[in-house]
């Protein structure tokens, strides 16, 4: 249905909506962009309606990207002409700045192919600094690491996740898909290899293992630092990408320890056992390669180890919750402002009676990615 515009208060349009306080409205290239109000009801999701000024019409346009979840509150203003900043209030830091796309090159292409209204999320990431970069631990079959990543994500669960790798191996009794692995078939993983879906992958005692870059971004996006449990042909992969992290190989106390460790642990046939053992050599040689990793680390006594881990991740004396509580972000709440100017955000937090009140600046002028994945780049700093 049409919607009946006076002509002289078209300009202004979307100034004059009168619109619940769950709602804002942005005009771009002609096109008002109402964001909020009636959930979108299966996915609970931020729902998006536009009023095209040439048609007079109201439409519900297709939204492309994942869908930001609902929130009581939010705000939006229109950043670089092709796209609406949307800013969730009591949402965690790390989720709640969103991009709507309505006019970026991803959009005008779908437009075209698709021959419809066309918007598309992309949720804002926030480089973390060094503090939160991904940790690559790599060591031989048996060494230990994961006893001392799965200490690590019990002490810090807030602060770790782990990025969960795809293998063509079989899993093991209590391993469960989609946790410890993804197990998949060869032919798919080549496929999805070749497709480019891959940060890394390897050949190891006969089966392949690799990282996707969805599984890094998924650890990263719920704003956790991504641990990565890596072949040592992973880990020179990933020093080569553009991720930035930090590379720990484990070692073991001798040869027949670890031996003793892998033999323990009894999940292994005995022609596997011998296979990573005969690797195990190989992999400890390549672990000493200068420059590869940036610490090794030897694990004898456990707690030894695990103590000296948390010394390199500057952990000791810090706690999960305190963690959490400097970790990077804008938390916004319900009382703030938002304006933008020169390609700069500026949201103002609080304030009222007499509350503290903190201004942010959010510098939108060098994007990176963006729709149907997330956007990089914003780098915000708090001016007041
Ligand atoms: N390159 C690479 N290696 C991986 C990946 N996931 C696991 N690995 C390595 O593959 C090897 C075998 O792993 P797994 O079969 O779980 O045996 P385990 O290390 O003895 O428990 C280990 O060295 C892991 O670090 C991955 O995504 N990429
Ligand atoms: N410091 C240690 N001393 C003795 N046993 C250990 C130590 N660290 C790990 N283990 C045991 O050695 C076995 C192999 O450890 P695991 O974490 O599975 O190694 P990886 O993940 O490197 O293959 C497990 O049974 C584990 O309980």
């Amino acid at each position: 249905m049409g919607a009946e515009v006076p002509e002289h208060l078209l300009g202004d349009f979307h100034e004059y909506l009168v619109l619940p306080s769950n709602q804002t409205s942005n005009s771009i290239s002609g096109k008002i962009y109402v964001i909020g109000g009636p959930e979108d009801r299966e996915t609970l999701s931020i729902s998006v309606k536009l009023f095209d000024r040439s048609t007079g019409e109201w439409l519900i346009p297709l939204i492309l990207g994942r869908k930001p979840l609902a929130c009581n509150l939010h705000s939006a203003v229109p950043v670089n002409d092709d796209r609406i900043l949307v800013i969730k209030s009591d949402s965690p830091s790390y989720d709640s700045l969103w991009f709507l796309e309505v006019d970026t090159q991803f959009v005008r292409e779908q437009k075209k192919v698709l021959g419809t209204e066309v918007v598309a999320w992309s949720k804002v990431v926030i480089e973390g600094d060094d503090a939160l970069k991904p940790v690559v631990i790599s060591g031989p079959s048996g060494v230990g690491k994961g006893t001392l990543i799965s200490k690590l994500m019990k002490e810090f669960p807030s602060t770790f996740g782990f990025s969960v790798s795809h293998t063509t191996r079989k899993p093991r009794e209590k391993e469960k898909n989609g946790v410890h692995y993804h197990f998949t078939e060869r032919s798919q993983m080549e496929k999805d290899i070749r497709e480019g879906r891959f940060l890394e992958s390897a050949l190891v005692h006969g089966n392949l293992y690799g990282t996707s870059i969805e599984a890094v971004e998924a650890v990263t996006d719920s704003g956790k630092r991504c641990i990565l449990d890596i072949d040592v042909q992973g880990a020179r992969s990933v020093r080569s990408s553009s991720l930035e992290a930090i590379f720990i190989f484990i070692c073991p106390p001798s040869f027949e320890e670890l031996e003793k460790r892998l033999r323990a642990r009894g999940t292994e046939s005995e022609e596997q056992v011998q296979k990573r053992l005969r690797n195990a050599r190989a992999e400890l040689e390549q672990g000493k390669f200068p420059g590869l990793f940036d610490h090794l680390l030897v694990n004898d006594d456990l707690e030894t180890c695990y103590t000296d881990l948390k010394k390199i991740l500057s952990l000791d004396g810090t706690s999960d919750d305190m963690l959490e509580l400097s970790a990077k972000g804008i938390r916004v709440p319900e009382s703030h402002s938002v304006s933008a100017r020169d390609q700069k955000v500026i949201i103002q937090c609080g304030g009222d009676e007499g509350l503290a009140r903190t201004i942010y600046e959010v510098d939108v002028s060098s994007l990176v990615g963006g729709a149907p994945g997330r956007t990089r780049g914003p780098e915000y700093k708090c001016i007041s």
